[in-house]
């Protein structure tokens, strides 16, 4: 589906992204893991045609279905971008028009790709999308003000945005890094199901995150970016429990409460009253995790955390 090949970028004689080869297959997973300024959102950035001015791609391809994105002209990028490939930030205002209410700049995207709905079959479809995303008030947040939205429902909105198109690719740069545990948990599941929603062709998550644990248990494969290039790939499982690679070990062994190759229990590993906040943190990361690779063995349905 997505197929990078020695992708490299420079900005100001620095490599930052270096020799990158990576694949998506059709409704894949993939996370893309490394500490901060190892060069993950420039390659994510990098895939949606949207590097800043001063890089320069020195080298690579990135293909999509066969086509090459960095063979493709600004326009043509525009036009991919929202209906075949999508990206979701951490921070939804980066997204979000602060000064438009919600239903108007989910309309909008139609108008960009010029699709031409009637203005009430545009509205149900926007109204549709939002209550998919569970904005099941669809008809409120649709004429709300992103600020007047909780940071989760902003989240929802900003991936029912990326979601109207259905893009067969979805990028999601630490989309849910600044929410609390449990609306991050609601979140990351609601992704699931939308991957999973479509009969045809699903699809695909670049999946952005510092945190191993939840990459384990929520991506199929594991990418570990280091200084620009990715040092080790492999499934999520295999790399997290048998890393080959001294970074990667390294990087697990920075998880609290994780060490290579004794994996263990997660919830039992930081009990306790949770008084002190960092603590609190750490436990419900672990119990994020634990949740989800539960889920993925079937074992759970509908736990709550
Ligand atoms: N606009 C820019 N101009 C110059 N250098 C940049 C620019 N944006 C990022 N960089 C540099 O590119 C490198 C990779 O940055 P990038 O944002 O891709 O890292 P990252 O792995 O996504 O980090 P984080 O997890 O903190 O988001 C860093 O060294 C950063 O300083």
């Amino acid at each position: 589906m997505l197929q990078i090949n020695n992708f490299s970028v420079g900005i100001k004689e620095k490599i930052i992204v270096d020799s990158l080869t990576l694949e998506i297959g059709d409704g894949e997973v993939v996370g893309l893991v490394g500490e901060s300024g190892s060069g993950k959102s420039m390659t994510a950035l990098g895939i949606m045609g949207l590097l800043p001015h001063t890089a320069e791609v020195m080298s690579g391809e990135i293909l999509l279905d066969s086509r090459n994105l960095l063979a493709k002209s600004a326009q043509e990028m525009r036009n991919l971008r929202g209906r075949d490939i999508s990206m979701i930030f951490q921070e939804p205002m980066t997204s979000l028009n602060p000064t438009m209410k919600v239903g108007k700049q989910l309309m909008e995207v139609f108008a960009v790709h010029s699709e031409k709905y009637l203005k009430d079959e545009a509205q149900n479809k926007v109204l549709e999308v939002l209550k998919s995303v569970g904005l099941n008030d669809s008809r409120r947040v649709f004429d709300s003000y992103p600020h007047e939205l909780s940071g989760g429902m902003r989240q929802r909105a900003m991936i029912a945005m990326a979601m109207l198109l259905r893009p067969k690719l979805l990028i999601a740069d630490e989309p849910t890094t600044a929410l609390d545990v449990t609306v991050q948990k609601q979140i990351l599941d609601m992704l699931i199901e939308l991957k999973e929603r479509e009969g045809g062709q699903k699809m695909s998550i670049l999946f952005i995150t510092h945190d191993l644990e939840l990459a384990r248990h929520f991506c199929d494969r594991i990418a570990v970016m280091k200084d620009g290039a990715i040092v080790e790939q492999g499934e999520a499982a295999r790399v997290m429990d048998e890393p080959s690679h001294e970074y990667t070990k390294r990087l697990i062994e920075a998880v609290p409460g994780r060490r290579t190759g004794r994996r263990h229990h997660a919830d039992d590993s930081i009990a306790g009253s949770g008084r002190d906040a960092k603590r609190d943190k750490v436990l419900s990361v672990s119990g994020l995790s634990a949740y989800y690779k539960n889920k993925r063995k079937g074992v759970l349905t509908d736990r709550r955390l």
